[in-house]
């Protein structure tokens, strides 16, 4: 199945103590952030050495070496005492590992096992201990020590599948996995990303990290799987002589158990059962939404586990079979910068090859520039690679230990590598800013274009455009309008269509300027802002001979933005050129300029529209809407406050309806408010 790293041979007592020092200093962070240098392997095979040298030398033995502890004897710990202890697991690799276990087993019990073994999915994150009183969850508690463990209560509420309360009132300890679940592991680095903080490298560092942590402005959803359950304050609920008997009534109970899964608890009879079972685990791993690092096997019955015992560490009566690692150490030999289909630039990291669950990795993904910089990583770091399923490989962090000197810093793009124009990056995800030949995201922003607050080219999906793009026949938005129908004809496969589209892209010239320059997509600027912009210069001309300072003036525009706005707005020349040929509208008809007599239907009112549009304003989205209202001179906005004026409420409102009446704001219904702009639209 696998195979464990040879142990490290120490020769020497200062080699031991050295070894012995760098397992503490590895164990610690592994169990307080999960911030460790090691990789599983290469800590298992130090750990191994240490005891072998210890076996030998009993005298050298350290009081603080971490064989034979829970935790290596570094995890946090609380002081809260443990009813029953938490212990580690014992491990084995292959079969014959098993089946040594096996025959330790035998010979404890004094004879066969005759209740079978059970045999569950190693989960890879943090064990606790849930303890209910009188049927409420009360108190989380971390494994610690195995006598003791931290306080972990705060994480109350945040934990999926450990419900806030047990039928009929029941007082018991449940234990179980706390993890993130792959999607949760991405939602996770997604909010963490929003908050600048370091992302997760992994679902298992990620859910010690979360755990622990207390004053987070931001809440990280965990998952729990119940595997076991004791008895608490001296009442014990559970009956059952089985392990498989308890687990069913916590799974009654409502607490989340494997058995809600593909890899859930089996009794299997014979050993060679218990490896057919692992070697099936082994093959759904790549396909479960959460992470296992092995197959925990377990003597089933209560009577046989007794009569094995335990040793300080660990049970006699389970063992863990570990399952090849997902992480692996290997050197980063270059980083390239790839733009992606929406124009993001993002770096990829070359790797020396090494195989991880099973796949040879080459390539993984380094995020942003941000994780560049905060992970401090250089070409010719020894890194961690991570990867399980159909994950992406990930960089962990690099192994500060084993430089060299020679290792050089990663060179950040200056400038767009596809298309050589300007990056943005303001955000933490860099991207093409578009430059003047601006190809980079070009499908996305054709997408963007024919919207229906833009252009509204109905029936040009993406294929279309794709076909378009592949075609050649298009290299930007004003090339739209000069297609023949025979283009349009083999890129579609269908006359009709491109008799529609012909038709529909004449309707387009006519739209109003605002959506003709929102469709352009210029940087920092959306819908809103583009009817602003649109309405205080009132033509193409003017908005492109606007200063940055002229930009400024404009309302909702930040000034900050104005420079890189009108730097966008100069880079797409060519493509605004291109529209003007093609005689497409660049005239806003409700254009402030010149219009000072304020005379229009809504000027001073302050507009909120709720609801669905029906009658003669049936169809019209928000966007539509406001875009009305802003036309008839009045502003347009989403809630409704003391400011607000007139609430247009369509079929549905609820409660914006309801705090326009409690606020006295007059309310009109679809059709008053379309009888009062009658002439604002056709
Ligand atoms: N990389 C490092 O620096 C470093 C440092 C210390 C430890 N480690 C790793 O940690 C492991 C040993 O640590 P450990 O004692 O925390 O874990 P363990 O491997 O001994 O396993 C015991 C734990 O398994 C978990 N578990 C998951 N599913 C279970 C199930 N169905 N039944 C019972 N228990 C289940 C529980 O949390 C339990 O506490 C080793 O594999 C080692 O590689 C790594
Ligand atoms: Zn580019």
């Amino acid at each position: 199945m696998t195979t464990a790293a040879p142990a490290a041979r120490l020769t020497s007592r200062t080699a031991y103590n050295t070894a012995v020092d760098q397992a503490l200093t590895a164990s610690a962070a592994y169990y307080k952030d999960g911030d460790t240098t090691l990789d599983d392997a290469s800590y298992d095979a130090l750990a191994r050495g240490i005891a072998a040298y210890e076996r030998e030398h009993p005298d050298h033995k350290r009081a603080d070496s971490p064989t034979g502890k829970v935790g290596g004897g570094t995890a946090p710990v609380g002081d809260v005492a443990h009813t029953v202890p938490m212990l580690s697991l014992d491990n084995v690799f292959d079969v014959t590992g098993l089946e040594k276990w096996g025959a330790s087993l035998t010979r404890r019990i004094g004879g066969p096992v005759t209740g079978g073994y059970a045999v569950e999915p190693k989960l890879d994150g943090a064990a606790i201990a849930a303890r209910y009183r009188d049927g409420k969850l009360v108190q989380l508690v971390g494994r610690g020590d195995g006598a003791h463990g931290e306080d972990l209560s705060h994480a109350i509420g945040t934990i999926v599948g450990l419900p806030m309360h047990l039928p009929d009132g029941v007082t018991v300890e449940i234990r179980g996995e706390v993890l993130l679940s792959q999607a949760q592991f991405e939602k996770a680095n997604e909010i963490r990303l929003a908050h600048k903080a370091k992302m997760f490298s992994n679902p298992r560092n990620g859910t010690a990290g979360t755990l622990r942590a207390k004053d987070r402005p931001y809440v990280i959803e965990t998952t729990f799987f119940a595997y076991g359950a004791v008895g608490l304050d001296g009442v014990d609920v559970l009956s059952g002589d089985t392990h498989e008997a308890v687990m069913a009534q916590v799974a009654a109970l409502g607490v989340q158990t494997t058995s809600s899964t593909e890899v859930g608890l089996r009794v299997c009879t014979t050993l060679a059962e218990v490896q057919a079972r692992v070697e099936e685990i082994q093959k759904l791993r790549p396909e479960l939404p959460f992470g296992i690092d092995g197959v925990v096997i377990k003597a089933n019955d209560f009577a046989e586990q007794k009569a094995a015992g335990f040793a300080t560490r660990h049970p006699h009566w389970a063992i863990a079979y570990k399952l090849a690692a997902v992480e692996a150490q290997t050197r980063l030999v270059a980083v390239e910068w790839n733009v992606g289909r929406t124009g993001i630039i993002a770096p990829r990291a070359v790797l020396e090859p090494v195989v991880v669950d099973g796949s040879v990795v080459t390539y993984a993904t380094l995020h942003n520039p941000a994780f560049i910089r905060d992970s401090g990583l250089k070409i010719g770091d020894t890194v961690k690679v991570w990867k399980a399923g159909d994950i992406i490989p990930r960089i962990e962090s690099p192994v500060i230990a084993l430089r060299t000197g020679t290792e050089t810093d990663i060179a950040l793009p200056e400038a767009c590598p596809k298309c050589s124009g300007d990056i943005d990056k303001s955000g933490e995800r860099w991207e093409c800013a578009g430059g003047v030949n601006g190809s980079c995201g070009l499908l996305p922003s054709l997408k963007y274009a024919v919207g229906r607050d833009q252009l509204d080219i109905d029936g040009l999906g993406v294929t279309y455009l794709e076909a378009l793009v592949e075609a050649g026949f298009v290299n930007d938005t004003g090339d739209l309008f000069f297609l023949t129908r025979d283009q349009l004809v083999q890129a579609t496969g269908s006359e009709k269509r491109a008799d529609s589209l012909l038709a529909q892209f004449d309707k387009a010239k006519e739209q109003p300027l605002n959506r003709v320059f929102c469709s352009l997509g210029i940087v920092r600027t959306g819908r809103t802002l583009s009817r602003e912009i649109a309405r205080h210069f009132g033509t193409m001309d003017k908005i492109r001979a606007a200063t940055p300072e002229a930009l400024a003036e404009v309302n909702k525009l930040p000034g900050a933005n104005a420079p890189k706005i009108a730097a966008h707005i100069a880079a797409m020349g060519p493509v605004i050129d291109k529209l003007v040929k093609a005689g497409v509208n660049m005239v806003e008809p409700s254009a402030d300029s010149g219009d000072t007599t304020g005379s229009k239907l809504l000027t001073g009112e302050v507009v909120v529209v709720t609801g669905t549009m029906h009658g003669p304003l049936a169809g019209r989205n928000r966007n539509q809407m406001n875009e009305l209202i802003e036309n008839a001179g009045g502003q347009a906005s989403s809630s409704v406050s003391k400011k607000t004026t007139i609430l247009v409420a369509g079929e549905g409102a609820g409660s914006k309806l309801a705090k326009a009446k409690e606020l006295g704001t007059k309310v009109l219904s679809e059709q008053e408010f379309a009888d009062l702009l009658a002439d604002h639209f056709s």
